[in-house]
């Protein structure tokens, strides 16, 4: 938590004002953060100066590993997140290759499940992930990456945290994940829950301890719509302490996620928070 409220400090005592196109908005902007979650202690990392919506962050990154490109695939799972980028983008509206309400488009785990090869054919990265881990391989490579500039003008959105990279030490497995864009009051909220529990799930389906999780962020903003109820509200309270997650022991393989695992499955123990805070949302 501490690591989050110096970001935002951070941010609001030594950002840059830059103009974002495709928002028409300001942001104030800093380049490089890098922040730490160690899961073999089960430090979760949510925040506590706010109501946190955890179980709709935890719904975003299930649905990126199922592969989904619909907005109402993720509702049906938990969340409203996507439902602005896939229906009131005006850009992403008129694009034809738009496949109707709710599309999204080819990102996040429409293309990390399904990677175009250039001489034909895909590759279903997070399989091969899963497979190399469960054998206790680890080839220097086991990278989950969405980032694919080739199909940028068929999605609503480039993905922003696009690359997570797996590392086995021992039993103990570490993932670094990297984020290019990061909306800091809202987006990282939830992007520091999906990088702990993408660790925390992969040790467990693949049979090792969870170790650290290493997020690394280049562009860290807080739009110009947000920043007094950062400065002036979320940032004058006193964090709690960090609750903990339990997730269902059941949940063994990739496809128990891909089939029957709900938010159910995931359990948070002695959360305290602050008053919600509803930091306004830029499509
Ligand atoms: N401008 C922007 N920021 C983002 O963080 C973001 C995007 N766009 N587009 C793609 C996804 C969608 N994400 C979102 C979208 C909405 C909320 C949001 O409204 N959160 C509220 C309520 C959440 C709820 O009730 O489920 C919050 O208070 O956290 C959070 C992340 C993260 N991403
Ligand atoms: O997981 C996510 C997804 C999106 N964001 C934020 C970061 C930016 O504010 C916007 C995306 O805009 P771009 O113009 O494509 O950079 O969404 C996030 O923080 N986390």
């Amino acid at each position: 938590m501490k690591q989050y409220l110096d970001l935002c400090e951070r941010i609001v005592n030594e950002g840059v004002w830059v103009n974002n196109e495709r928002t028409g908005k300001r942001c104030l902007t800093v380049i490089n953060a890098d922040l730490t979650y160690d899961a073999s202690k089960g430090e979760f990392p949510l925040v506590t100066t706010r109501k946190s919506y955890y179980k709709s962050a935890i719904a975003e990154i299930i649905g990126y590993l199922r592969g989904y490109g619909n907005a109402a695939d993720f509702r049906a799972l938990g969340t409203k997140t996507w439902d602005a980028n896939a229906n009131q983008n005006d850009v992403w509206l008129n694009n034809p290759y738009r496949k109707g309400e709710d599309d999204m488009g080819l990102c996040y785990g429409a293309i990390g499940r399904n990677f175009p090869k250039p001489d034909g054919g895909h590759v279903d990265l997070l399989k091969q992930i899963i497979d190399d881990l469960s054998r206790g391989v680890d080839n220097r490579g086991e990278i989950l990456t969405f980032y694919h500039p080739g199909a940028f003008h068929m999605a609503c959105l480039r993905p922003c945290m696009y690359s997570h990279h797996f590392s086995l030490l021992g039993d103990t497995l570490y993932l670094n994940s990297t984020q290019r864009s990061c909306d800091v009051p809202l987006g990282l909220n939830f992007n520091m829950v999906q990088v702990y529990v993408l660790l925390a799930i992969v040790a467990q389906i693949t049979g090792h301890r969870p170790g650290q999780a290493f997020h690394k962020i280049v562009n860290a903003h807080i739009y110009e719509d947000q920043l007094e109820l950062m400065r002036d509200v979320q940032l004058k309270r006193e964090p709690h302490p960090l609750p903990t997650l339990k997730i269902n022991p059941d949940i063994k393989t990739l496809k128990d996620i891909e089939t029957w695992v709900t938010m159910d499955d995931f359990e948070v123990e002695g959360y305290q928070f602050h008053d919600p805070i509803a930091y306004p949302f830029s499509v």
